[in-house]
C-alpha cells in the first residue's frame, strides 16, 4: 500500500513527514521500484541503493531553486517518483513512457540529460557557474558513483571545480561496485578511507574549529590562513579530494536518513566546494539484489519471489566471448580490454581463462583505446570490447593513438545499432559513420554468428592497422535457409537481373529478406546485396549495385556521413545515373523495444516494403 507515497505529489510534500514516516516512505518507494523493474526491466540494484539518499536530498534542497545532477542517471527512479512521476513510473523504459534516465524534456526537475558516465561534476559545475553569472539563487549538487569516479572526465570536473569560491556539492555514492566489482587504484583508495573512518572523520571538527578563527586584518588574515593550511597538514591526512580543493566529509552511512539530512543541511551552508562521501549498499532491501548486485544492475523482467529472469541463452556478446577464448588459446598475443563492461561484452569467461591477458580498465573508454594502442605498439594483439555508444568517447584516441600509430588494434563493437529500452543516450547508431572517417580502418558488420567468427579471424589476421567488428545487442534475426555467408566483403541473395536492388548490412539483411518475399507477391523482384565489410566498401559491389539501375539502401545507423551516403557518393563517382533511395536514421532514437524502434524508423520489413511500393519507379 502506498499510503504515504500517495500523499507525495511534489518534493515539497516531504516536509510534512516525520523521520519515521520518511523511513516508511522509503519502504514504499522500494516496493514500487522492485515491482516496476520486475515488469519492465531496468536498473534495479543501483536504484535500491539510493532511496534514502534521494529522499534526504529532496527533503533538504529546494526543488524550485536547487539542481541535482545525476551521474549515469540509471539510479534516478526515486527522484522520478518524488518529482511528479509516481503514477507514470510504471511506463518507464517503454515506448512513449518515462525514460530510464533523467531527461530535461521529460521534467523540469531533471537538470541534465544523462546515460553515459562521469559527466555530473562537469555539468553541475557548469550549472553552478551559470547561476553565478545570471544571479540565480540555488545550490547545485552532483551525485556520482564510485564506478563513475573511475572515468577521467570526473577528474577534469573536480580539477576545475576545486577552486570555486561558492557552495558546490559533490556526493560520492560509494557502494564498492561499478556494474561488476569496482576496479583500480581509486577503488582501493576509497576502500582505505572506508576502513579508517576515524582517521578522516576528525577533520570535520578540526575544520569547523579552524573556520571559527576570528576575523582579523589583512596581513594577520594571510598569516592565519597559511598557518591554517599548515596546521591542517599536520593534524590530519588529507584526502585526494581535499588536495584538489574540496572540503571532504565522511564516510557516512547512506541509509541513515537522519544523519544524511543533517549532513546535507550542513553542507548547504559551506561557502566552498564540498565532497560528501556516502556509503550505500547496492541492491539494498531486496536480498537477491544485495547478494548479487551485478546481476541486478541492469536486468530484464523477473519474478519477485525467486529473483529469476527468463533464461537469456546465447547472444552476440557471449558468442564473441567464446570466439575470443578460442582464438586466445591459439595465440598468446591476444589480450582483451573492457571499460567496466565485463559482463555485458561477454568477457567473463575470458577473464577467468586468461587473467593475465584480461584488462578491466574501469569506465575509461578513452584510456582503453590508448592503452590498446600501447599494447599493440608493444607487440600484443589487443581486442578492445566496447559498446558502440561508449566508443563515441574514444574517437580521438582511435585516430591519434591507434590509426596514426599504424598499430594493430581490433575493436569489438557491441550494441551496434538500435539497443531498445535504454533509449537516446545508448543507441549504437553513430559508429559506422564516425569510423568511416578514419583513414585505413576496416569495419565488418556481421549479421550471424558464423559471420561474427569469420569477421574476427579477418580483423585479427588479414587486416592491417585498425579494424572493427560491430554487432547488435541480443541474437541474430531470421536467416533464410538458402542463404550462405561466403566470408567475402559482400554477399548477395535473390535473383540476378531483379527489378531492384536492396543494399544493406548487419541485421537489416533479415528484414530485407522478408521484404523480398512480400514484394514478390506484389510482382516486384528484388536482389539483396549484403555488405559484410562496410569500410572500405568493395569496389565491385558498387558496380554490381549500379548494374540494377534501381537501388534502395537501408541503414540502421545515422544517415549523415553514414555508409549509405558514402555509397551514393561512390555511385556518383562511378558515373551512375540511375535511381538511388536511402533510408537511414536522421535523429536521436527514443526508448522502445528494438523492434518497435526499427518499425517507427521504417527499417523493418514492413517499412522497407512500404517505401519500395511508394517510391519504386520501373
Ligand atoms: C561512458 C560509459 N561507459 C560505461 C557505461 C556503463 N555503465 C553504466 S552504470 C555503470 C557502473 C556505474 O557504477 P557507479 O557509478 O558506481 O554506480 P552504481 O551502479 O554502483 O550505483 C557502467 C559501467 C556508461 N553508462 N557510460
Ligand atoms: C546504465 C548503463 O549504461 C548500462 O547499465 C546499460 O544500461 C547496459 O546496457 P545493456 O543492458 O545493453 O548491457
Ligand atoms: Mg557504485
Amino acid at each position: 500500500m502506498d499510503n504515504l507515497l500517495n500523499t507525495i505529489n511534489s518534493p515539497e510534500d516531504l516536509q510534512k513527514l516525520s523521520l519515521d514516516e520518511l523511513y516508511e516512505l522509503c519502504d514504499e518507494i522500494r516496493e514500487k521500484i522492485i515491482k516496476t523493474v520486475s515488469n519492465n526491466g531496468g536498473h534495479l540494484a543501483s536504484n535500491l541503493g539510493v532511496v534514502e539518499l534521494t529522499v534526504a536530498l529532496h527533503r533538504v534542497f529546494s526543488s524550485k531553486d536547487d539542481k541535482i545532477v545525476w551521474d549515469v542517471g540509471h539510479q534516478a527512479y526515486t527522484h522520478k517518483i518524488l518529482t511528479g512521476r509516481r503514477d507514470s513510473i510504471a511506463t518507464i523504459r517503454t515506448k512513449d513512457g518515462l525514460s530510464g534516465y533523467p531527461n530535461r524534456m521529460e521534467s523540469e526537475y531533471d537538470a541534465f540529460n544523462v546515460g553515459h558516465s562521469s559527466t555530473s561534476i562537469s555539468a553541475a559545475f557548469g550549472i553552478a557557474n551559470a547561476k553565478l553569472l545570471s544571479g540565480e539563487p540555488g545550490h547545485v549538487i552532483s551525485l556520482i558513483g564510485d564506478g563513475a569516479l573511475t572515468g577521467g572526465l570526473a577528474y577534469e570536473g573536480l580539477n576545475n571545480a576545486g577552486r570555486f569560491k561558492k557552495n558546490f556539492i559533490v556526493i560520492l555514492n560509494d557502494n564498492k561496485m561499478s556494474i561488476s566489482r569496482n576496479v583500480g587504484s581509486m577503488a582501493r583508495y576509497l576502500a582505505h578511507i572506508r576502513t579508517k573512518p576515524g582517521y578522516f572523520k576528525a577533520k570535520g571538527n578540526i575544520e569547523s574549529a579552524l573556520n571559527r578563527l576570528p576575523h582579523v586584518g589583512k596581513p594577520l588574515h594571510h598569516f592565519l590562513s597559511k598557518s591554517k593550511a599548515a596546521l591542517k597538514q599536520i593534524l590530519y591526512n588529507s584526502t585526494i579530494f581535499e588536495d584538489m580543493g574540496f572540503y571532504y566529509y565522511g564516510p557516512f552511512d547512506g541509509h541513515d536518513l537522519g544523519k544524511l539530512i543533517d549532513v546535507l543541511e550542513n553542507a548547504k551552508n559551506i561557502n566552498h566546494p564540498v565532497l560528501l562521501h556516502v556509503l550505500t549498499c547496492k541492491g539494498k532491501g531486496y536480498p537477491f539484489a544485495e547478494q548479487n548486485p551485478g546481476a541486478f544492475h541492469g536486468i530484464s523482467s523477473f519474478d519477485i519471489k525467486t529473483g529469476k529472469t527468463a533464461p537469456a541463452g546465447e547472444n552476440f556478446s557471449s558468442v564473441f566471448g567464446n570466439n575470443l577464448c578460442a582464438l586466445a588459446n591459439k595465440d598468446e598475443r591476444i589480450c582483451a580490454i573492457t571499460a567496466a563492461m565485463q559482463m555485458g561484452t561477454g568477457l567473463v569467461g575470458f577473464a577467468k581463462q586468461f587473467p593475465g591477458r584480461f584488462f578491466d580498465v574501469g569506465i575509461a573508454e578513452e584510456h582503453a583505446v590508448t592503452f590498446a594502442g600501447g599494447l599493440a605498439a608493444g607487440g600484443m594483439l589487443p581486442v578492445c570490447a566496447i559498446y558502440s555508444t561508449f566508443l563515441q568517447r574514444g574517437y580521438d584516441q582511435i585516430i591519434h593513438d591507434a590509426a596514426i600509430q599504424r598499430v594493430k588494434v581490433t575493436f569489438a563493437i557491441d550494441r551496434a545499432g538500435v539497443v531498445g529500452d535504454d533509449g537516446e543516450t545508448h543507441q549504437g547508431i553513430f559508429d559506422a559513420a564516425f569510423l568511416n572517417t578514419v583513414p585505413n580502418i576496416t569495419v565488418y558488420s556481421p549479421a550471424f554468428y558464423d559471420e561474427l567468427y569469420t569477421s574476427f579471424q579477418k580483423a585479427l589476421y588479414e587486416c592491417e592497422g585498425v579494424s572493427a567488428v560491430r554487432y547488435p545487442r541480443g541474437k541474430p534475426m531470421f536467416k533464410p535457409f538458402d542463404f550462405v555467408s561466403t566470408g567475402k566483403a559482400y554477399d548477395t541473395y535473390g535473383q540476378n537481373g531483379a527489378d531492384l536492388v536492396i543494399v544493406t548490412y548487419g541485421r537489416l539483411f533479415s528484414f530485407a529478406c522478408k521484404a523480398l518475399s512480400s514484394l514478390r507477391e506484389s510482382g516486384i523482384s528484388v536482389r539483396i546485396i549484403k555488405l559484410n565489410r562496410i569500410t572500405p566498401v568493395d569496389t565491385d559491389v558498387v558496380a554490381e549495385a549500379a548494374a540494377a539501375g534501381n537501388i534502395f539502401f537501408f541503414e540502421e545507423g545515422i544517415q549523415q556521413g553514414g555508409i549509405g551516403e558514402h555509397f551514393s557518393f561512390l555511385l556518383a563517382q562511378s558515373g551512375y545515373r540511375g535511381e538511388f533511395r536511402l533510408r537511414a536514421i536522421t535523429n536521436f532514437v527514443p526508448h522502445a523495444t528494438m523492434l518497435q524502434s526499427l518499425s517507427s524508423l521504417g527499417l523493418d520489413d514492413k517499412g522497407m516494403v512500404n517505401m519500395i511500393l511508394t517510391e519504386y519507379k520501373k
